[in-house]
């Protein structure tokens, strides 16, 4: 074995996580390259918690949800210590290349790790937030769009049963990728995202006066808002008494939540998720360190850690374009 590879999963887990290690285990048996799974996030680097990893361990995994090697946070990791001792342990195993897939948050860690140890330090954007600078998309997305897609459609139809008004939160972080593309792909009636909320008031004055228009057509309305989470004062269930309220309708409030994160991969997830994994590895003994590996407009770029945190990201504004014209200001 000319060299030694370590991969782990970090922060939230994302569906394609699994096909990424498939991908960076075969591409590493290919080239003759050990591979060591780090399990728990950055957990399994301080406590030297690792498996050793094969093809017999990735067989039949590509359509797997959630991550063998498991995920955690570790806040151990964002101190000198913590990095110290990761950096101990990827010594004393002789590693060449650590491959960590996760967010901006683990992005950080990388880069924190950087500074104590000098092995080639390589990233693979997993998330469903979508929200790494440096990366049109990243692994797990696409499915969780397809989950938020799938449960708006059931929610509507038992709005549509009792012509009530819905409220469907989704994840998101601090970020409304996935609430404008699964509002768009469930023709949602409106969508509270946090890149253009203004303020409460504003907002419950945008929906009243859609709702008044549209009953002007119908008797017979059912009405889906969807929301990004951690967006609304108080949360969801302010919001619908807030439109209660002000509608004197019924409102009622549904939370997607950490169902987002899971289930089998779409194939837009699992061919990102495959590329990158590869082609981390074809850079295994090159002399490029401290980068994720991301794609824009079809081609693989790399990506200093520190620029995938440092600016927002913005939302597609064709597609923003799009949601007003059809939904947030059809009737402005
Ligand atoms: N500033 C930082 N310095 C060092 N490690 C960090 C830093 N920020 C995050 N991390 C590490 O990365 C882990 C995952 O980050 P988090 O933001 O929770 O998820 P994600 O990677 O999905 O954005 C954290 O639990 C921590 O171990
Ligand atoms: O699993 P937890 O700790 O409740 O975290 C929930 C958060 O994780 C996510 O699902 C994924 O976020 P990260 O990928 O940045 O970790 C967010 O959408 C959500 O806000």
């Amino acid at each position: 074995m000319t060299k030694k590879v370590a991969v782990l999963t970090s922060g939230g887990d994302a569906p394609g996580m699994n096909a990424c290690i498939r991908a960076i285990v075969l591409a590493c048996e290919r080239a003759n390259y050990a591979v060591v799974g780090y399990q728990h996030g950055y957990n399994g680097l301080i406590n030297q918690e690792y498996c050793l990893l094969n093809n017999n361990q990735v067989h039949n995994l590509i359509q797997r949800g959630g991550t063998i090697l498991q995920s955690a946070r570790c806040h151990e990791f964002k101190t000198d210590a913590g990095a110290k001792k990761a950096a101990e342990n990827l010594a004393e195993l002789d590693i060449d290349t650590l491959i960590v897939i996760g967010g901006d948050g683990s992005f950080r860690g990388a880069d924190h790790l950087g500074a104590f140890w000098s092995g080639q330090i390589l990233g693979l954007p997993g998330t469903i937030d979508n929200d790494i600078s440096g990366t049109d998309a990243t692994i797990g997305f696409y499915t969780a769009i397809e989950t938020a897609v799938s449960s708006i459609d059931k929610v509507r139809d038992t709005a549509d049963a009792f012509e009530r008004i819905f409220l469907v939160e989704v994840m998101g972080r601090h970020a409304g990728f996935l609430a404008l593309r699964a509002a768009l792909a469930s023709s949602a009636d409106y969508v509270i995202l946090p890149e253009l909320f203004d303020n409460p008031e504003t907002t419950l004055n945008c929906i009243t006066t859609q709702l008044n228009e549209r009953r002007k057509q119908s008797d017979h309305i059912s009405y889906i808002i969807v929301l990004a989470e951690k967006l609304w004062p108080g949360g969801i269930d302010n919001l619908a008494q807030a439109l209660t309220d002000k509608t004197q309708s019924e409102v009622r409030p549904v939370i997607l939540g950490h169902v987002q994160r899971g289930g089998s991969p779409v194939s837009e997830d699992r061919i990102l998720a495959t590329k990158l994994g590869a082609y981390a590895v074809s850079l295994v003994s090159k002399d490029i360190t401290g980068v994720m590996l991301g794609e824009q407009e079809g081609k693989i770029v790399e990506v200093p850690f520190k620029m995938t945190w440092g600016k927002s990201k913005p939302l597609d504004q064709q597609l923003v374009t799009t949601m007003k014209t059809l939904m947030n200001e059809r009737y402005a």
